[in-house]
């Protein structure tokens, strides 16, 4: 008897791995958007489930921003059904404009997908990123500027999502699409110019593998895995070290905080901010350091504006994190 092939074997292999610590009877979804990677994992996903003693269905949102987008989706659904994924969703979605095109839509596709895992009861939800998203990933965050928990890129799970094929190349992922006679639609966007993840991926990478040789992408993955474990590492840190400095809801010791490494201390006050009410998304580098400075370069400055209409300021040997009263609504 012969087995199946190597490509369809290692991407089984992944799911198999993702999925073994599930109890029986619970439902995966697979988020598929028609692509070669999220196809790959659906047929894995309906091959690998049942004999896990699991139920097995799937999600595709609908952007609506292409002309026969739900024609596509539909075409979509009907493959997952076609793998025996049940249920099958097709979500329509109304896109919005706030963090540009690529940010709007995953923000819309995040909340569709949640919306699908509650009505369903989904224990989890599987996504199709590949090792080379995560080296495109990581490569955009670096040219960003980023800290370890930026560049330590996608996690393999976060809370009810997981990427099982994290660790596996792109190529053998579409190779085993292929072989399973899974026809993927090649998103235009992918190949977009516009877009700067498909510069990333059809310029920037190709360009780093001929000046730098081959393996370009498994590094860069390899880098972010090293990074994840020194994040964690130094978030628990963090956390310990909060503990130690607080005095009071919001107020923080000068003298314990000025004993930590930068990269600990920065993070403790990245915490007080957040804990105070900044919005995560709104908190830069920046604003943690003019923190910072009021502990290591403290001259009597006034106080540190903060977004979410907060501010920082130092006081009787503590650093405090509240509404800023004057600026406030
Ligand atoms: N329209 C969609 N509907 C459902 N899931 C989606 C959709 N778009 C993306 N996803 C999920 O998010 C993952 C990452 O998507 P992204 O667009 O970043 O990568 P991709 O390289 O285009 O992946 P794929 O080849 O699977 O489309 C996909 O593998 C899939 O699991």
């Amino acid at each position: 008897m012969t087995g199946p092939p190597p490509a369809v074997a290692r991407v089984r292999v992944a799911v198999r791995r993702a999925l073994s610590g599930l109890a029986a009877g619970d439902l995966v979804l697979v988020a598929c958007s028609g692509g070669a990677d999220s196809l790959a994992l659906a047929g894995a996903t309906a091959f690998v489930a049942p004999r896990l003693g699991l139920r097995a269905g799937g999600v595709t949102v609908d952007h609506g921003l292409q002309e026969g987008s739900a024609e596509r989706a539909e075409d979509v659904a009907a493959v997952l059904r076609g793998l025996g994924l049940d249920p099958v969703e097709r979500i329509a979605v109304a896109v919005g404009t706030e963090g540009g095109p690529e940010g709007a839509a995953r923000t819309a596709r995040y909340a569709a997908l949640e919306r699908a895992a509650d009505t369903h009861r989904a224990t989890v939800v599987l996504l199709g990123h590949t090792r080379d998203d995560q080296a495109e990933t990581v490569l955009l965050r670096l040219a960003r500027g980023s800290g370890a928990r930026s560049l330590a890129g996608m996690a393999a799970r976060s809370g009810r999502y997981l990427r099982p094929l994290l660790d596996l190349d792109r190529r053998t992922v579409h190779a085993a699409a292929a072989l399973m006679d899974l026809r993927a639609w090649a998103d235009p966007h992918n190949a977009d110019p516009a877009y700067t993840r498909s510069r990333v991926r059809h310029d920037a990478l190709p360009a780093l593998e001929r000046v730098l040789g081959p393996g370009i992408a498994e590094a860069l993955a390899r880098t972010a895995g090293l990074l994840r474990d020194d994040a964690d590492a130094l978030d628990a840190w963090a956390e310990e070290a909060e503990e130690r400095a607080r005095r009071g809801p919001a107020a923080l010791d000068v003298a314990e905080l000025a004993g930590l490494p930068r990269a600990v201390r920065s993070r403790v006050l990245r915490r007080a901010a957040l804990a105070a009410g900044c919005p995560a998304g709104a908190l830069t580098a920046r604003h943690v350091f003019e923190l910072d400075r009021l502990v290591t370069d403290w001259r009597g400055q006034a106080h540190v504006d903060l977004p979410g209409v907060r501010r920082g300021r130092r006081s009787d040997g503590r650093i405090v994190v509240s509404a800023d009263e004057e600026g406030g609504p």
